[in-house]
């Protein structure tokens, strides 16, 4: 074990996009960083896989879209251009053995399970707006709203099996988990913090709006290399021990002192580092009542993109996956054919119990029941999830259980002392997007040097 006799203003925890922008904006205020990152790379949850060809596919996140001011914001400051997702011509729904093809977003149902998903999508983004962003635990009726499961609610306002059932699909994409994993207060939370629920489900004008040219994790490598020399790579952080004078936080083989430490990990993964002395009994608690989502990506890689020739959009759902939602993710030329398939919630956990071979020949027939015959035959196959990363632990985000935001909410950002907290998961506007990530650094790096 060694010392670094240096001390430093700030430490950062962690180079996903939050911590990442913490430390650039603490740069550039002046002051003496250093950030600390377990993995070998930079980006965390957003990890572009590069293939010898040129090509690219991303394995976390990937999409951006309107009102992500900050993330337009920093790849227009790194030259990262965007580029519309393809989404041109019908959607396809596989349904009780059946593939159909539709416009728009919303399926082709029996008409009174159509007007039950339309009603509670109405209903959902209206109550949202009765949610205190900034502090959840101050909506009112909080506590009640908190102990209802999201899928307490959806069983008790949508009386068609199969409205049930879409409704399923559209939270697994956009939670990463099961309606009877969080509470309504936290679906009402997270609909208005990215806008509405038509914004999170939405190609055009919505969350999957845009992708990045040359992957999403080119922004993090050019930002990180403005401060190369202030990262310390595969170093993940033991123990942040705090005293009157300086907080001194240890990886495996080195002792480093700073004024203040910025956290930027998801609070899962804050529950593995030792705290001397220990957390507030709120903070404790927190780090425990927020589990990662669950999903699986699955990409199949061909040619071209074939399922265009016959008018469709690549963008298709069914109840009955494992694969629920799919994505044309080919690149902005089109010289690949590129599908992307979801596996999510609880049948990402069964998914994972399959064998390499087993989950290949299961998406690939998903994609064969959607797009035909020569789906199942792609240049390449490849699928992943964070599930299986001791520094994630699951994704997109933390799914908080019932009864979080009023017990332990108000802890998320309080700084402890000289701890402070960020991470998509403390910001109230896009929590859970990458760019929460970006505004949980900025204020906290406005917090550290205000
Ligand atoms: C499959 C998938 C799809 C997604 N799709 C989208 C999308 O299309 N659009 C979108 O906006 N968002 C998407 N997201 C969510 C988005 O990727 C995250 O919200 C965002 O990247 C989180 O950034 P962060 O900096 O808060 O956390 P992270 O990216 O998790 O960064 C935390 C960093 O801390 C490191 N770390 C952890 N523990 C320690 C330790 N003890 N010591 C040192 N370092 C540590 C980790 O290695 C990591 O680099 C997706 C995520 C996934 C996984």
């Amino acid at each position: 074990m060694t010392d670094d006799k240096k001390p430093y203003d700030v430490l950062v925890v962690g180079a996903g996009y939050a911590g990442l922008t913490a430390a650039y904006e603490l740069i550039k205020a002046g002051r003496t960083v250093l950030l600390l990152e377990a993995r070998d790379r930079v980006g965390g949850r957003v990890h572009t896989q590069r293939f010898d060809d040129g090509s690219y596919v991303d394995l976390g996140g990937a999409w951006v879209g309107p009102t992500q001011d900050r993330l337009y914001a920093l790849a227009r400051a790194f030259g990262v251009d965007t580029f519309p997702t393809y989404d041109t011509g019908k959607s396809t729904q596989y349904f009780r053995g059946r593939v159909k093809r539709y416009k728009g977003l919303i399926p082709p149902l029996p008409l009174f399970s159509l007007l039950s998903l339309d009603a509670a999508i109405r209903r959902i983004n209206k109550l949202s707006k009765t949610v205190d962003l900034a502090e959840p635990w101050n909506t009112p009726n909080a506590r009640q709203l908190d102990t209802l499961t999201l899928a307490d609610w959806m069983n008790g306002q949508m009386s068609y099996e199969t409205a049930r059932q879409f409704f399923t699909i559209a939270v697994g994409a956009i939670w990463a988990a099961d309606p009877a994993d969080f509470s309504l207060l936290h679906a009402l939370f997270y609909t208005r913090s990215g806008r509405d629920l038509d914004t999170l489900m939405n190609v055009k004008n919505g969350a999957q709006a845009d992708r990045f040219v040359g992957g999403a994790q080119t922004i993090a490598d050019r930002m990180a290399a403005t401060f190369a020399d202030r990262i310390v790579f595969n170093a993940p952080v033991r123990t942040i021990t705090q005293t009157d004078a300086q907080v001194e936080v240890t990886t495996d083989t080195t002792t480093y002192t700073a004024s203040r430490v910025v956290v930027a990990i998801p609070p899962a993964l804050q529950a593995d580092i030792r705290f001397e002395p220990a957390l507030p009994p709120q903070r404790q608690q927190l780090m425990t009542q927020l589990p990662m989502g669950a999903v699986w990506k699955c990409y199949a890689i061909y040619d071209r993109p074939f399922w265009r020739d016959q008018g469709l959009n690549g963008l298709a759902a069914t109840p009955d996956g494992p694969i629920t939602v799919t994505f044309d993710n080919s690149p902005r030329d089109g010289s690949q054919g590129i599908l992307m398939g979801f596996v999510l919630g609880s049948k990402a956990r069964d998914f994972s119990r399959l064998s390499d071979n087993e989950r290949r020949a299961s998406a690939l027939q998903s994609f064969a029941t959607f797009f035909g015959p020569e789906a199942a035959r792609p240049r390449r196959y490849l699928d992943h999830s964070f599930l299986n990363e001791a520094w994630s632990k699951g994704c997109y985000a933390a799914v908080p259980q019932p009864g979080f935001w009023t017990s332990a909410g108000p802890a998320l950002r309080q700084p402890v002392g000289r701890i402070h907290w960020a991470g998509t998961e403390t910001s109230d506007v896009w929590n859970g997007y990458i760019e929460g990530a970006v505004r949980s650094g900025e204020r906290v790096a406005r917090e550290v040097t205000g």
